[in-house]
């Protein structure tokens, strides 16, 4: 069996370079930069007023100061700034080159054509030209999009951005027990709740999912179901993967050319996971118990969607405290499923007594997953330990 961190680095070694495609910057959101983005403009373009109120010089102050003009945002004032003058001003609009302050007009009184400065404010007031970026610029690549960037990449005045394509992931769902959610269940099936549950981990990564129809336990279905995954980045198969007379995924993909990087790993739950290459894409075999394939998924599918988009891997580790004490840990690294609470310093992680890999319902209360490295000694109240956040 080899550890945790050898099964990421050889997952994220399946990964092909990432492909590019550009898309229009409305539909930018959430995905990866692949090319750096170079800005086009310089933010803001000239010395911009920060309030309502008038431009003047400071050595003028506090007036009577003449008013000149009118500099509105999108209608500059073109006057020349003479001594002992002001410029009526708002918020975004052209300071005039030659005044050096923006007094607020709730600091000052007008009389006729005249404005005095009663209680001079401290700042300038004025937004100095590129002060939030200037031409040539770059927001760099690998960075997954959000709400800002959009906006800063339209304030740069590029209306599309090469980002990496979506991966495509095949999930394969397979066992004779398997129906789908919804239909009627016949004494000794169960739902599949697994491929749903790592289908969406695989979308929030970024990838495109086909959902296979769920394979039965017979070579031959599944032959057909690697068959009709052909063309994906990434196959993610489930169940099978141990070492039952029916857990055939191994043997089938086997028979089709696999190329096996791993099968097994020092890891609680998903010890029977396997990874490799098939039919040109890359393919993980995760555990069936439901709580191992979502662990799994968090901790290697998404990492290789992430990956292949040319974005940052890991899951972030964070840290906390423990909320009660701890035995000893066994051979394997363990990601436990825990809560969180506010704490002082650091949040306060508590795991639930009950581990069992098939308990779907306190994966779906967890907060978090604790990471307890292998063979960890046991392990206080109130000292440290990592943890995966689950919520965004
Ligand atoms: N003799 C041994 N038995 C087992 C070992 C072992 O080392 N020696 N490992 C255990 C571990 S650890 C795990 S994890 C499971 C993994 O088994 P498989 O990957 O072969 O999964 P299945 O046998 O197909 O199913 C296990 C369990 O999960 C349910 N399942 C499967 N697919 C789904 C799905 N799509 N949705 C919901 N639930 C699913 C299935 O019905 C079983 O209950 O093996 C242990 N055994
Ligand atoms: O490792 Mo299995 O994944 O414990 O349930």
């Amino acid at each position: 069996m080899i550890s945790v961190e050898e099964a990421l680095a050889k997952v994220l070694s399946l990964a092909p370079a990432p492909k590019g495609e550009a898309v229009p910057l409305d539909q930018a959101n959430g995905r990866v930069l692949l090319q750096p983005a170079v800005s086009r403009l310089t933010q803001p373009p000239f010395n911009a007023s920060a309030m309502d109120g008038y431009a003047m010089r400071l050595v003028d102050l506090p007036g009577p100061l003449r008013i000149v003009g009118t500099s509105a945002a999108g209608h500059p004032w073109t006057g020349t700034p003479t001594p002992g003058t002001a410029v009526r001003i708002f918020t975004g609009a052209p300071v005039p080159p030659g005044y050096d302050h923006v007094e607020l007009q709730e600091n000052t009184s007008v009389k006729g054509e005249f404005v005095s400065v009663e209680r001079p404010s401290s700042g300038r007031n004025i937004r100095a030209r590129g002060n939030d970026f200037a031409e040539g610029d770059v927001v760099e690549a690998g960075r997954l999009l959000q709400a800002a960037d959009i906006g800063l990449l339209a304030a740069m005045n590029l209306s599309a951005v090469t980002v990496a394509r979506r991966p495509r992931v095949a999930v394969l769902a397979g066992g004779d027990e398997l129906v789908r959610p919804g239909s009627p269940v016949a004494e000794g099936q169960i739902v599949s709740s697994n491929d749903l549950a790592v289908a969406a981990l695989a979308r929030d990564a970024g990838a495109i999912v086909d959902m296979l129809p769920i394979a039965q336990d017979t070579e031959e279905s599944l032959r057909q179901s690697f068959d009709a995954a052909r063309g994906a980045d990434l196959v993610v198969t489930i169940g099978g993967a141990s070492v039952g007379d029916h857990d055939l995924v191994a043997k089938v993909a086997a028979g089709l050319g696999m190329e096996r990087s791993f099968y097994k790993i020092a890891i609680r739950p998903g010890k029977p996971l396997m990874a490799g290459h098939i039919n040109g894409g890359a393919l993980i075999g995760l555990p069936g118990n439901p709580v191992s394939a979502i662990v799994c998924a968090i901790l290697f599918v998404q990492p290789l969607i992430r990956r292949m988009q040319g974005t940052t891997a890991h899951s972030p580790l964070r840290r906390g405290l423990l909320a009660h004490d701890l035995p000893a840990e066994g051979p394997r690294q363990h990601y436990l499923r825990a809560t969180l609470e506010d704490g002082d310093l650091l949040p306060v992680i508590r795991p639930f007594t009950d581990q069992d890999s098939a308990r779907l319902s306190l994966m779906a209360q967890a907060d978090a997953l604790l990471v307890r490295p292998a063979n960890d000694p046991p392990r206080k109240a109130g000292s440290c330990a990592d943890f995966i956040p689950l919520r965004r």
